[in-house]
């Protein structure tokens, strides 16, 4: 039986067409005219030494019932379930390794194949600041329900216990990605969809994976923090993705190049930032007067 249906799977890969088969697993669709025709306890999943789908298809068979792959349609595809973890907030955020198709389907931008358009040059708000649409807002409420939801900001104070330091010079009210358990698919990201676009701008440096240990969400509140001081970072370049939508969610905010006298104040939702974090790029924090603005920052090789 296995090696019949080894074969079937083989020509299914170079053909359409349909295919009576003995035994299918992960996708069922049954018509409902079967389930009309055979009572509860013919069409059953219990079989003595087998398991559910074994004896499923064995009594379907024993009942006649033609059972058959097809792929004359394409009604989508499996998704692996192995390592989906309905006790994360979330779930599909955490699937960017093993469904990830799937996920950047639903949290890529749409318009970040544009990114590489050779006929667009690419946005620069500010000398050597660039802007790019990286994610979709499916991914940007997703990455504010996380945080929100875990809900440990920190203090905001020099001391952070969470850095090897155990100090943060220009601290802001943050969640760092480690503490939601997605900094591993964080990595992933920068390597995946930040590379290629930091190497389209800043040409000549490239590094195989970038490396950053500081990556967070950040929240300003007029009530909380509402501003982040003069600074510079302890990174190569820095990214910073706005999370949701200035004059909408909150009024104020944005970033300032203090040496440029320059400001990026009119902020896209899912649109990225990258700029260099040291020595020309001092820079900071605007005052949010209203609402909540929330961002997504790295230090990326610090
Ligand atoms: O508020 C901003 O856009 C700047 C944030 C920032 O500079 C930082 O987190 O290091
Ligand atoms: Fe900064």
């Amino acid at each position: 039986m296995r090696v019949v249906f080894m074969d079937t799977l083989a020509v299914c890969i170079i053909f359409r067409g349909l295919w009576n088969v003995p035994f299918i697993a992960n996708a069922y669709l049954v018509n409902a005219t079967v389930l009309k025709r055979y009572n509860r306890r013919q069409l059953n999943f219990d079989k003595p030494n087998l398991d559910a789908d074994m004896a499923f298809c064995s009594n379907l068979r024993e009942l006649d019932v033609f059972m058959y792959v097809s792929n004359r349609v394409d009604y989508g595809h499996l998704i692996n379930p192995d390592t989906y973890d309905v006790t994360r907030t979330e779930p599909d955020m955490y699937q960017i390794f093993d469904n990830a198709i799937d996920w950047e389907e639903r949290y890529i931008h749409k318009e970040y194949p544009e990114n590489f358009n050779p006929e667009k040059e690419p946005k620069q708000p500010c000398p050597d600041v660039y802007w790019f649409p990286i994610v979709s807002r499916k991914f940007t409420r997703a990455l504010i329900h996380m945080m929100e939801s875990f809900g440990k900001w920190s203090s905001g104070k020099n001391e952070d216990d969470r850095l090897e330091g155990g100090y943060e010079a220009v601290p802001t009210r943050d969640i760092h990605m480690t503490q939601v358990g997605w900094d591993k698919h964080w990595l992933h990201f920068l390597d995946k969809y930040v590379r290629p676009l930091q190497e389209k701008v800043f040409i000549g440096y490239s590094h195989e994976s970038p490396r950053s240990l500081m990556n967070f969400v950040v929240r300003y509140r007029p009530d909380e923090q509402p501003l982040l001081r003069p600074h510079h970072d302890s990174s190569t370049y820095t990214i910073n993705i706005a999370l949701n939508e200035v004059g909408i969610d909150y009024q104020g905010g944005g970033c300032r190049f203090i040496r440029y006298n320059c400001s990026v104040v009119d902020t896209k939702i899912g649109w990225i930032l990258i700029h260099p974090g040291r020595l020309t790029h001092y820079h900071e924090g605007l005052l949010v007067t209203n609402g909540t603005r929330y961002i997504m920052v790295s230090f990326v090789d610090p």
